[in-house]
């Protein structure tokens, strides 16, 4: 049996840092939601016990332990005794390194996938559980469609998906590492948003709230280091987008738009001077993960 899993991106529409624990990670409160932007798994089952390939046709993927996909099936065949091999093909269509959680997705596509593959019959609870030892966003791309994220992004409470809208995303040919952004916030100095207001103008459906409500204290510290960042935020806003962030950590910038005709002229503006555009729909809802 071959399965084939969808692996869907992330934006963050709000996301506080609170403070620096003493682990080193940093207490977090984010609003996550997924996109129709995704790349896709295949799980093929292999005879041989002991061998996890992974299989891109991506330069910028590993194909070894590094893999996020590679470290789920490892833990599930440890941490379950599972004797058997399993290749796992990634076509990648979310651009690496960018902000959009695409290694994170991968990862939970896999112990998704391996769970039923395996017959593990674990809940998304325990498939989040594991998919936290990975990295911090696991666990929401476990989930899928609309949560609030705490701790260090690990504890996850789904709350009902925003309005219907376009999402215009543009990223430079720049890749951000996580680590150091982390690294380099200055929290005494940030402009915190208000993820409560933000999660009650979703929960009310009200799509001006929401744009006025997005913010992300990361965005500085890229934009500080890469004007680039800065100047698709500023084309993004003269093009006529409703709403413009920064995703997660970056670089990526996306825009949010309500009507067809102006989600073209974001799309075209942007396609003249930056090669990595798309424009895609809110996925919201958990359902469409398979
Ligand atoms: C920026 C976000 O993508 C927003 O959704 C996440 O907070 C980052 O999630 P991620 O890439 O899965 O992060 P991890 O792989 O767990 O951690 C990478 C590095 O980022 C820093 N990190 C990450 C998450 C967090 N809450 N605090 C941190 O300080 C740590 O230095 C860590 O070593
Ligand atoms: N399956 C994978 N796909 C892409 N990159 C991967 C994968 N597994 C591991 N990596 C490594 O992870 C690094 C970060 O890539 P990824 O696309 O996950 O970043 P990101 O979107 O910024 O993540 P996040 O938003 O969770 O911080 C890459 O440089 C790559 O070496």
């Amino acid at each position: 049996m071959r399965l084939s899993i969808k692996a869907p991106a992330k934006i963050n529409l709000s996301l506080d840092v609170l403070y620096k624990r003493p682990d080193g990670y940093h207490e977090v409160k984010m609003v996550m939601t997924t996109i129709d932007l995704a790349d896709r798994i295949e799980l093929i089952p292999l005879p041989e016990e002991d061998v996890i390939r992974i299989v891109s046709q991506n330069r910028f993927v590993p194909d070894d332990c590094r893999n996020l996909a590679y470290q789920a099936a490892k833990l599930m065949k440890e941490t379950f005794s599972i004797r058997q091999g399993v290749a796992i093909s990634i076509t990648k269509h979310i651009p690496v390194a960018a902000g959009l959680a695409g290694g994170s997705s991968d990862a939970a596509a896999t112990l998704r996938g391996l769970n039923k593959l395996w017959q593990l019959g674990l809940t998304v609870r325990e498939l989040a559980e594991l998919g936290a030892q990975i990295g911090s966003d696991v666990a929401f791309c476990v989930y899928g469609g609309t949560a609030v994220a705490t701790g260090r992004g690990e504890i996850i409470t789904p709350i009902p998906s925003p309005p219907p809208c376009w999402v215009v995303l543009a990223k430079p040919p720049i890749g951000v590492s996580t680590a150091d952004v982390y690294r380099n916030l200055q929290l005494e100095h940030v402009c915190h948003p208000d993820v409560d207001a933000m999660v009650k103008a979703i929960e009310r459906q009200d799509y001006e709230g929401i744009c006025r409500l997005v913010g992300n204290v990361l965005e500085e510290v890229t934009l500080k280091k890469y004007p680039e960042v800065a100047h698709i935020k500023e084309q993004m806003k003269r093009f006529g987008a409703d709403a413009v962030l920064m995703s997660g950590s970056g670089p990526t910038v996306f825009g949010l738009i309500e009507h067809d005709s102006r989600m073209q002229r974001v799309y075209n503006g942007l396609r003249g001077f930056c090669d990595q555009v798309f424009a895609v729909r809110l996925l919201g809802e958990r359902h469409s993960l398979d």
